[in-house]
């Protein structure tokens, strides 16, 4: 009887663990974000921003929410490291890209490495959330700037490639993709809009496809 209601109490009281890769160019904000995820939602605080140097691999962090385990793996986004995340893409059940909205000069070089991650086949289905980081600074562009943006690069990616100056794929899934994209704003450094993200994901890798594939 006692393992019974034990074997009940672990079934009734169990949770579900998701994988969350958190990724885009070196400095825009991807430790700070998970640092200030393990303040919101864990006992022990992350690292203040000022102790934060440049990822070199990857940092780790896991948030206990209502029958979910959100882990989050924070991955390194210097050109020489951005080779890794492919290898994360198989086994996570969402995406958090973060683009650093104020720094408007490497915004195209932010777009050709967001451009990838779309058309990654291991990641076609997953719940991908754009984060336009760095809300606090008066010089960032908002939410509506950074998707229109993106937009416009792409228009541009695809004339080009019409004109025989690229690659001409312009897949179907891609623009669907685009079109549904979400694209939310906050600021690492204050915590704004980021348990508004945790939400999002939260809700989001309940539906993920990868769900149903697990053991
Ligand atoms: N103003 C402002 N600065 C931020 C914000 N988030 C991060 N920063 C600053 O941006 C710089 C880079 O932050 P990191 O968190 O180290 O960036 P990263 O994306 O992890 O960079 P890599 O580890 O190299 O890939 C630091 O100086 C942070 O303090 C933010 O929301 N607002
Ligand atoms: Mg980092």
């Amino acid at each position: 009887m006692y393992h019974l209601l034990k074997g009940l109490h672990e079934y009734l009281t169990r949770k579900e663990e998701f994988s969350v890769i958190i990724i885009g160019l070196d400095g825009a904000g991807k430790t700070t974000l998970l640092e200030r995820i393990k303040t919101l939602y864990t006992k022990t605080p992350g690292l203040p921003p000022d102790k934060i140097a440049p990822t070199v691999g990857q940092n780790m962090g896991k948030i206990t929410l209502p029958s979910t385990i959100l882990q989050f793996w924070d991955l390194g986004g210097q050109r020489g490291i951005r080779s890794i995340w492919p290898r994360y893409y198989d086994d996570c059940h969402a995406v958090v890209f973060v683009v650093d909205a104020e720094d408007r000069e490497r915004l195209g070089e932010g777009w050709e490495v967001f451009d990838n991650v779309l058309s990654a086949p291991q990641i076609l289905g997953v719940p991908l959330l754009l984060l336009a980081n760095k809300q606090d600074s008066p010089d960032s562009l908002s939410v509506e700037e950074i998707r229109q943006e993106y937009e416009e690069w792409y228009q541009r990616k695809i004339e080009s490639a019409r004109r025989g100056a690229g690659d001409p794929t312009d897949h179907e899934h891609r623009r669907e993709r685009i079109a549904s994209l979400d694209v939310m704003g906050i600021s690492a450094l204050e915590g704004t809009g980021v348990t508004e993200a945790v939400d999002w994901l939260f809700v989001r890798v309940q539906n993920s496809i990868r769900r149903d594939d697990r053991s």
